[in-house]
């Protein structure tokens, strides 16, 4: 979803020397040319990387706090490389605007990337990077299907193409996140360097742990020894990271250019909310995060299952439902009565019903902010984006609450409504992005008419259920019958929980 990257044009370009032209409004690194040294390698150097953690270490470089340290992105993909040369051309400045609900943009240029490369292009400096003892923390957001290794969805490293290509040359090319962390940890072993911390940014539950698995694995296919070490020595921290960040819109470019008089290549967009929670469990040294927001807690399983069910799940309930009722933007879907209450039935008798919510948060001030904040019309945040890798996010944020809600009064009646309208939205869906993110199993099921739940594996821990199966055929028959947009109100009025009125 990265992008888009801009033409050029003869406009004048962000860049260290145009930075005195900005307005005076927008906000400019006045820290650029001091000695701070890059601590944090960051893998995956897309949109939501530049919206949260660049700009956390921003705030701290700009208060010329003890321990700010710098940040040099890499990309592992060749994708990546129109956005990473832009960024390169900038020294790696971009801005970033925070739209509001009420139409202010703030504007800010952040300047904490201090450098950034593509791995297939510079996998010697690469492997240096991660190798400089002054590196702490080499942190990754290369999202949820990225990492290697997951018990709960039975994935290894070891059935991964790429991991098999490098590991296969002992690692003397890598080519993937993990084989490049684990060729690093390798190397400071060797030269008695202590190992960095690895820290997982992306919206998995437990992905402090899925992170360990992954880089562990992968270790294990080239050396065992080195594996054991690696899960001896090296921390990896879960953390819950929220701030909604879409890819750009034309007007929200051509808005960005108005404010700031000058062309910027890579500009990010993104919700004024955000949160960063972390397990504090960095052995080799971390930057002041809680002196600019950032939370550290001995409790992060419940700040991820809260955020990841409700948050992530109900943006997969808003895209699926909001699709088939002929809706485009996240903000259009919620302001429709109809999506709207199936998001509070999905909230309300499903997904809150499973959480024990972390100390001191209130259920009820969660959801309302969650709602003005999926209104958002700025932010124009797109349903295809919810929408794009969908089999990897119904799998970890929905099916994680459906298994916990199985003795939920109308569990069977509410899940097809779920399953069903993500598998009609994607049939139906015009949008490679979304088609692109179903794996070839529940394809050929759909194609076949095969009972979904159990030809898709994910699926399986609710196989075993007949009343879901039933009410899946039914949910299906009404949509036949009605059209999928007049079915979902039809099935509304019968759901467990809709006398109620929306709170
Ligand atoms: N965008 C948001 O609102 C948001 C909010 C919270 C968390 N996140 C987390 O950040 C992730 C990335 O979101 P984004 O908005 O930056 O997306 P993006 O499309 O802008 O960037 C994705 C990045 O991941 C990299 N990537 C993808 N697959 C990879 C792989 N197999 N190996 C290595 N790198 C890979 C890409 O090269 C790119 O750099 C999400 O999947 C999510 O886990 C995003
Ligand atoms: O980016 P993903 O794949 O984890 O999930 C899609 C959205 O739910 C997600 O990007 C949210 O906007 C984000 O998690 C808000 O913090």
């Amino acid at each position: 979803m990265t992008g888009p990257i801009r033409p050029e044009t003869a406009t004048v370009r962000l860049s260290r020397a145009t930075l005195r032209d900005l307005p005076a409004e927008v906000a400019v690194p006045d820290y650029l040319d001091d000695e701070t040294p890059v601590g944090v390698v960051h893998i995956g150097v897309g949109n939501f990387h530049r919206s949260h953690q660049a700009m956390y270490l921003d705030r701290l470089l700009a208060a010329r706090s003890d321990g700010a340290v710098a940040i040099c992105g890499i990309g592992v993909r060749p994708e990546d490389r129109p956005l990473l040369m832009a960024l390169q051309e900038q020294t790696g400045l971009y801005s970033l605007s925070l739209f509001a609900p009420d139409g202010t943009v703030d504007t800010r240029i952040i300047g904490s990337l201090r450098n950034v490369l593509l791995l297939p292009d510079a996998p010697d400096d690469a492997l240096a990077r991660l190798c400089d003892p002054e590196v702490r923390i080499v942190s990754l957001t290369i999202t949820e299907s990225g990492y290697v290794e997951d018990a709960t969805t039975g994935r290894r490293a070891a059935d991964d193409r790429a991991v098999r290509v490098e590991t296969a040359d002992g690692l003397t090319t890598p080519q993937t996140a993990f084989g490049l962390i684990v060729a690093a940890l390798r190397a400071r072993r060797t030269a008695g360097t202590s190992p960095f911390t690895v820290m997982s940014c992306d919206n998995i539950q437990r992905n402090g742990a899925i992170a360990r698995a992954s880089v562990v694995e992968t270790a294990r296919l080239v050396d065992p020894d080195l594996a054991d070490w690696i899960d001896g020595n090296v921390a990896f921290p879960s953390t819950m990271v929220d701030r909604i960040t879409p890819s750009p819109t034309p007007s929200q470019l051509a808005l960005v250019d108005g404010v700031l008089g000058l062309r910027d290549k890579a500009p990010v967009v993104a919700e004024p909310f955000v949160q960063w929670i972390l397990e504090d469990d960095f052995p080799s040294g971390r930057p002041p995060l809680e002196d600019v927001g950032a939370i550290f807690t001995d409790d992060i399983g419940s700040y991820e299952s809260m955020k990841l069910r409700l948050l992530n799940g109900a943006h997969q309930v808003l895209a699926y439902v909001g699709l088939l009722r002929g809706h485009r933007f996240a903000h259009e879907a919620v302001a429709d009565p109809v999506v709207r209450h199936w998001l509070d039935v999905y909230w309300r008798e499903l997904a809150l019903p499973t959480l024990d919510l972390p100390d001191g948060v209130d259920g009820d001030d969660y959801l309302r902010t969650l709602l003005e904040r999926f209104g958002n019309p700025a932010i124009a945040d797109t349903l295809e984006r919810l929408a794009t890798d969908s089999s990897a996010r119904m799998a970890k944020f929905v099916l994680p609450v459906l298994v916990d809600a199985r003795d939920r009064p109308g569990f069977a009646e509410l899940t097809a409504v779920i399953l069903e309208s993500w598998v009609t939205a994607v049939r139906s869906s015009s949008s490679d992005l979304i088609s692109s993110g179903v794996p070839s199993d529940v394809h050929a099921a759909i194609a076949g008419g095969s009972p979904l739940l159990s030809a898709v594996d994910w699926l399986r821990p609710l196989s075993a259920d007949p009343a879901l199966s039933l009410a899946m055929t039914a949910v299906r028959e009404t949509f036949d019958a009605l059209g999928p947009s007049e079915g979902l109100e039809r099935l509304l009025s019968q759901a467990p929980g809709c006398a109620q009125e929306a709170s």
